[in-house]
């Protein structure tokens, strides 16, 4: 088991603890199948949604929050039935505006990997108006069930009462809907390819700015983060942010870092450069990579 559970076990109740440690070696990043869910009903005799809540401490356990000291763990449920946990994460030194939540971590968790809709959201504390929001652009955002500690099932719709989304501004293809955008740029490098494949994944239906971010370690793995636009504009997550809960997930610090590339396009109406710099200088000093590819 991983030094960071070592704390948090004692929280989950035996029942699930006996076998859930075996899940939770070198390798875990938060990802729980549906059959390995399956296996942890049937081994802890508990009950699901009881069980969910239980694993949450195993989530809060990723978060990286040097600022707060506050640590809020989410799990996102996909269509497939797979679990994705995130943490939130803080950026020491940086506007408090460039963290990210638990739930927009969670949620991206399982958009990269794949999952073209969630069904549950499980939160340790009450989700923010901010998370809220960034839930509600979601494919039928309103549906999803928000489970909570001490609070009965309900649907994101009871959170969010009389809700500002996409439709206000004509959008009818929310975030998790299948993107395939088409930014071309002449490249053999690795991680530019990369970049441009999750660039063409990512979702900017307000700016145009479709856009990822690609991040080398030492010791050669690729992570990588997808713009992901939110009608309101503010909630938005940046890729750099997503690629850098990637990081935490894989309990890899920001020391870990080699190279760090933006890939953006040159048809949107804003740039993630700046930002992004900002958000780089406050956990490596590694230089950003910015490329701009054009639409086919
Ligand atoms: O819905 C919420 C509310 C807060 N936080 C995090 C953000 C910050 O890191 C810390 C304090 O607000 O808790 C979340 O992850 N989700
Ligand atoms: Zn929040």
């Amino acid at each position: 088991m991983q030094d960071r559970f070592v704390a948090r076990i004692t929280q989950v109740p035996e029942i699930l603890a006996t076998p859930l440690i075996p899940l939770l070696g070198a390798s875990f990043s938060g990802h729980i199948s549906k059959a390995e869910l399956e296996n942890l009903i049937a081994d802890s005799g508990m009950e699901k949604n009881e069980l969910l809540l239980a694993l949450l401490p195993i989530a809060a356990a990723l978060a990286n929050p040097p600022i707060s000291d506050f640590y809020v763990g989410a799990i996102a449920i996909g269509r497939s039935g797979d679990l994705y946990m995130g943490a939130n994460m803080e950026l020491a030194g940086e506007a408090l505006g460039q963290a990210v939540h638990a739930e927009q971590n969670a949620i991206s968790h399982a958009w990269l990997k794949g999952e073209a809709g969630i069904e549950d959201i499980i939160v340790n504390a009450s989700p923010c108006g901010h998370c809220r929001q960034f839930i509600n652009e979601l494919v039928q955002g309103s549906d999803i069930r928000i489970h909570l500690p001490g609070q009965a099932t309900a649907p994101l719709a009871h959170y969010l009462p009389y809700a500002f989304g996409p439709k206000d501004l004509n959008i009818t293809a929310p975030l998790l809907t299948p993107q395939s955008i088409e930014l071309a740029l002449e490249t053999d490098d690795p991680l530019l390819i990369e970049a441009l494949d999750q660039a063409n994944q990512s979702y900017a239906p307000y700016s145009s700015n479709h856009a990822a971010v690609a991040i080398e370690t030492h010791d050669g793995q690729v992570f990588v983060g997808r713009y992901a636009e939110n009608a309101a504009f503010n909630p938005s997550m940046m890729p750099l942010q997503m690629a850098l809960g990637c990081l935490m997930r894989h309990n890899l610090g920001f020391d870990a870092i080699e190279r760090v590339v933006l890939l953006e396009s040159s048809a949107g109406k804003i740039s993630l450069a700046n930002a992004s710099v900002a958000a780089l200088c406050a956990v490596t000093q590694v230089q950003l990579e910015h490329v701009v590819a054009e639409p086919c």
